[in-house]
């Protein structure tokens, strides 16, 4: 999960920052992925709002992070594989999990609960047997350091 956090950091998202990270039955990586938009798209010339009319927000144009781990993953086939991702995934992600073979769903936060686009995930994952559950730590945060001497 940190790997899939700290990924989500390069999304240039103003609001929601989301990292998902795949692995396989070894708990090896085989793909990694943030929100962003589609590859050679310039940040600067879509807009980030999230709110008012649909083609002035970000929501027609913008890639999940699970959709992005999926096609970014190195492995020909995600059969059997997890995915940590830091935000529930949402209707049209999990259509993709369940495509790709993912077996399993670890997430950090489902603040979108109760929202119609949830639901209908949990229906879809529920029906195709993909297993859901939030990431059970004590860790509050995860730091990082450029600092050499403490590598
Ligand atoms: N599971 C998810 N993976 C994601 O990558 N996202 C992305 C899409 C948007 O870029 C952003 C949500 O923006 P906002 O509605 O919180 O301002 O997070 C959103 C969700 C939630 O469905
Ligand atoms: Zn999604």
């Amino acid at each position: 999960m940190e790997i899939a956090i700290l990924s989500g950091k390069r999304s240039k998202d103003p609001n929601t920052r989301v990292g998902s990270c795949i692995v396989n039955e070894k708990n090896r990586i085989v793909g990694i992925g943030y929100n962003g938009l589609p590859n050679g798209l310039n940040d600067d010339e879509f807009p980030w709002g999230n709110t008012g009319d649909y083609l002035n927000t970000k929501y027609p144009f913008v890639c999940h992070a699970e959709l992005n781990a999926i096609l970014n993953s190195t492995s020909i086939s995600l059969e059997n594989c997890k995915i940590y991702t830091a935000l529930f995934p949402c209707n049209e992600c999990s259509k993709v999990i369940i495509q790709s073979g993912i077996r399993e769903v670890i997430y950090l936060s489902d603040k979108h609960h109760d929202d119609d686009i949830f639901i209908a995930s949990r229906m879809l994952l529920d029906r195709a047997g993909v297993n859901y559950r939030k990431l059970e730590t004590t860790i509050d945060k995860m730091e990082l350091s450029y600092n050499e001497e403490n590598v």
